[in-house]
C-alpha cells in the first residue's frame, strides 16, 4: 500500500518549519534573487498514477534557474540524439557550477549538461535548431498543463551580472566549441533560467522522469524513450546538484536537479516525481531545506533508488 502522502508532506513542512529562514543564504550574485524572502518552504509530487499531495508555499512561484538545464537538455536530447554527446561530458565535475577551471585542459567540452558551461553549451545547440526560447515555453507549459512565462526582471539581473556565464561561453567559442553568438546563447541561457514556476507545476513537468518518459499527464504520448529518461535520471544522480552529487546520493539516494532559485526536483523511478523549494542555500548552491526536506521524505517513506 503507497503511504498517504498528503500527511507526509504536511507532517515535513510542520517539521521544518522552525527552521525556516533561520540558516543559508538566498542566492545574492544575480540581483533580483538577493530581493526573494528566505523563510519561505513549498513541497509538492506527483505519483506515476497522477495523484497530487502539497504542502507550505508549493503554489507560489520561483526562479527555476538550474532546474531549467533537465528541461533544455531535455529537448535537446530528443532532438539531436547521440550527436549531442559530441560536445558534452557525462562525468560529474566535482567543482562549483559555475566553475570554469576544468575547459582549459579538456578543450573547451563541459564535463556534464548540468553545470552552467554543460548547459551553455546545450543552449547553443538549441538556438542552432532554431525558435529556441519559445520552444522551452511551450516545452515547460505543456509539461506543467499550465502557461509559464519568463520573469524578464530576473533574466536582465542576470545578463547584467552574468560575468562569469559570459566568461565561459567565449571561453568554449574560443575552442570552437559554440556555433552561435555568444550574446544569442547567452539570451536564451539567461531566460531559460528565468523561468518562473512553482512547485506544482514542477513536480507535475518532470512527471515524465519517473514514468520511463511518457507524458507527466497523457500516457500514450512519450515526452522521451524510456532508454533517454533512464539516462537522465542517471545523470541527475551523478551530477544534477554540483559538487555535492555524492553527498546527496548518500544521503538522500534520488536522482535530483537544484537550482539557485532554491528548488530541487527529485525523482522516484515507477513511483513520483516531487519538488521542493525554499530559497535559502547552502555553500555548495543548493537549497539547504529542500534537501534536509528530501532526507526527510526518504526516510519517512523507505523510497529510494537504492
Ligand atoms: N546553479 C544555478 O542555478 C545557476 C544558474 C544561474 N542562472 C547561473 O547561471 O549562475
Amino acid at each position: 500500500m503507497s503511504p498517504d502522502f498528503q500527511a507526509v508532506l504536511d507532517d515535513i513542512a510542520t517539521t521544518l518549519q522552525p527552521e525556516c529562514g533561520m540558516a543559508g543564504q538566498v542566492a545574492s550574485y544575480i540581483p533580483a534573487l538577493a530581493r526573494v524572502p528566505a523563510a519561505q518552504f513549498g513541497i509538492a509530487l506527483r505519483t506515476c498514477k497522477g495523484e497530487e499531495a502539497l504542502a507550505g508555499d508549493a503554489t507560489t512561484p520561483f526562479s527555476i534557474q538550474s532546474i531549467s538545464k533537465l528541461f533544455t537538455l531535455t529537448l535537446a536530447m530528443r532532438r539531436m540524439g547521440e550527436d549531442l554527446w559530441d560536445r558534452i561530458g557525462r562525468e560529474p565535475s566535482g567543482n562549483p557550477f559555475n566553475s570554469l577551471v576544468q575547459l582549459e585542459n579538456e578543450q573547451g567540452k563541459p564535463r556534464n549538461p548540468f553545470i552552467n558551461a554543460g548547459a551553455i553549451a546545450v543552449a547553443d545547440r538549441l538556438v542552432s535548431l532554431g525558435n529556441a526560447r519559445a520552444d522551452v515555453l511551450a516545452f515547460l507549459s505543456d509539461l506543467a498543463g499550465e502557461l509559464v512565462d519568463f520573469d524578464e526582471e530576473v533574466a536582465a539581473s542576470e545578463a547584467e551580472t552574468g560575468f562569469r556565464n559570459v566568461a565561459l561561453a567565449n571561453f568554449m567559442k574560443s575552442f570552437g566549441k559554440i556555433d552561435n553568438a555568444v550574446a544569442e546563447v547567452l539570451d536564451l541561457y539567461f531566460h531559460q533560467c528565468a523561468v518562473r514556476m512553482n512547485c506544482v507545476q514542477l513536480a507535475r513537468a518532470a512527471g515524465f522522469l519517473s514514468r520511463d518518459g511518457a507524458h507527466p499527464v497523457h500516457r500514450r504520448k512519450q515526452v522521451t524513450t524510456e532508454r533517454q529518461a533512464r539516462r537522465i535520471n542517471a545523470l541527475m544522480l551523478t551530477c544534477g546538484t554540483y559538487d555535492a552529487a555524492g553527498d546527496v546520493a548518500f544521503s538522500i539516494g534520488l536522482p535530483c536537479k537544484s537550482g539557485v532559485g532554491g528548488g530541487i526536483v527529485a525523482v522516484v523511478p515507477d513511483h513520483l516525481t516531487l519538488c521542493v523549494w525554499s530559497p535559502a542555500l547552502d555553500a555548495t548552491g543548493n537549497s539547504l531545506l529542500g534537501l534536509k526536506a528530501l532526507e526527510l521524505f526518504v526516510a519517512k517513506t523507505g523510497l529510494s533508488v537504492f
